[in-house]
């Protein structure tokens, strides 16, 4: 028994042995093979990464995202950009962060050196125009940007494009050379309640000299006619079939448009209930620019004296840049199909709800002189 089996018990084991000595010589290729497809993928995968570095592409699209902010908040010009659409928070978080890193490390900062603040409704695209057509730097426009960006970045008043931070601003004013371009221009209207975010722009380490280098520039309009262009400027866009959020306040709910005597008396309720925001309570926003920039870097003109003697207007500007400026101020944003005129209550209503903050704007500028080509003293709306 013991005979008869043990060839077969050898006879066994042979063959077992031969089969572990092909299962490990199989398994061996079965790992060599999967290392090698796995070193084969790393390193087609770094390749690849490096590739795109050196051409300086970051992942996806931090410019698309901007983008559709800007285009969506245009239907907010007091810019809480709430509708944008976005890619989902964590990529979008961390996109933003590599653009960050890698500007940091390749391009300077630009900031615009001179801010036109305001007021909207003062003429403010005019002398935007006038000065791009001497030779002053304008922002960049990226694509899918609205065109009205070309003016105006804003950046400071709209949350989704402050919070990409400097880079994204200075992006838009990389072309400004400072040998070909002296002057660089971000002329923002809704910029004028937002004097701390544009302080903590210019104060940021990234920023360098820039806040001592910035020049600022208002333009004060009567907030009584200043509140009517504006709601002309809604109605007229109301009239060409826009219905964006920021300019539905001109039609009643029913889809009727507003009287401005109507809308008046809204604005007054509106303003009295929440004056922080308030464009046209001047004083209380030109008190928080002096107080972060100063005065001398401060240059207040008058819309009374840009439309009835803009001469006058162009030399405090040469004067406040340093530079000769040429042409005439062409007409912006006047538009035909609204009225011009001031209907009685609506004159009254306003009247009374600004008149206490402009006198004491007036105070506040006698007490507080501007630089010398400034108009002292600063001409009262009701002259
Ligand atoms: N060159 C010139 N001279 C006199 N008045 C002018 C000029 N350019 C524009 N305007 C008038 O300014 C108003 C528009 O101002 P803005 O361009 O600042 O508007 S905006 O804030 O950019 O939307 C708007 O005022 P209203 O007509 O009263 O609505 C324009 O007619």
């Amino acid at each position: 028994m013991v005979n008869q089996n043990t060839p077969t018990l050898r006879r066994d084991t042979s063959s077992r042995n031969r089969l572990s000595i092909s299962s490990i010589i199989k398994y061996g290729i079965v790992v060599l093979v999967a290392i090698c497809c796995y070193a084969y993928i790393w390193s087609v995968n770094k390749l690849f990464n490096s590739k795109n570095e050196m051409l300086g592409i970051v992942s996806p699209p931090e410019e698309n995202k901007m983008a559709h902010g800007a285009t969506s908040s245009n239907a907010d010009m007091h810019g809480d950009g709430s509708n944008s659409r976005s890619l989902p928070q964590k990529v979008h978080s961390r996109n933003t962060q590599n653009l960050a890193n890698s500007k940091a490390k390749t391009a300077p900062i630009v900031l615009p050196n001179v801010l036109l603040i305001g007021a909207q409704k003062a003429g403010t695209s005019s002398i935007a125009q006038w000065l791009h057509n001497n030779g002053v730097c304008h922002p960049k426009v990226f694509p899918g940007e609205p065109a009205y960006l070309i003016k105006e970045v804003q950046f400071f008043n709209q949350p989704n494009r402050y919070n990409a931070g400097i880079d994204f601003y200075s992006k838009r004013f990389e072309h400004c050379s400072e040998e070909t371009h002296p002057w660089i221009l971000d002329a923002t209207p809704n910029y004028f309640i937002e004097a701390s975010k544009v302080y903590n722009t210019y104060t940021d380490e990234k920023a360098g000299d820039a806040l001592a280098k910035l020049k600022l520039i208002a333009i004060l309009r009567d907030p009584v006619s200043r509140e009517l262009s504006w709601y002309n400027h809604k109605l007229h866009e109301y009239k060409h079939g826009a219905r964006d959020e920021w300019l539905l306040d001109v039609v009643h709910t029913n889809g009727t448009i507003k009287t401005f005597d109507e809308y008046s008396i809204e604005l007054s309720r509106l303003i009295t209930a929440n004056p922080k925001d308030a464009f046209s309570l001047y004083v209380d926003h030109l008190k928080s620019w002096v107080e972060l920039f100063g005065r001398q870097q401060l240059l207040i003109l008058s819309y009374n004296e840009f439309v009835t003697d803009p001469s006058k207007t162009v030399g405090r500007l040469e004067e406040f840049l340093g530079v000769k400026l040429n042409g005439e101020f062409e007409k912006y944003n006047f538009w035909r199909d609204v009225s011009k005129e001031m209907p009685t209550i609506a004159k009254e209503v306003l009247g009374e709800l600004f008149r206490e903050k402009n006198e004491e704007l007036y105070e506040f500028l006698a007490n507080n002189p501007g630089p010398p080509m400034e108009e002292k003293p600063f001409p009262r709306f009701d002259e």
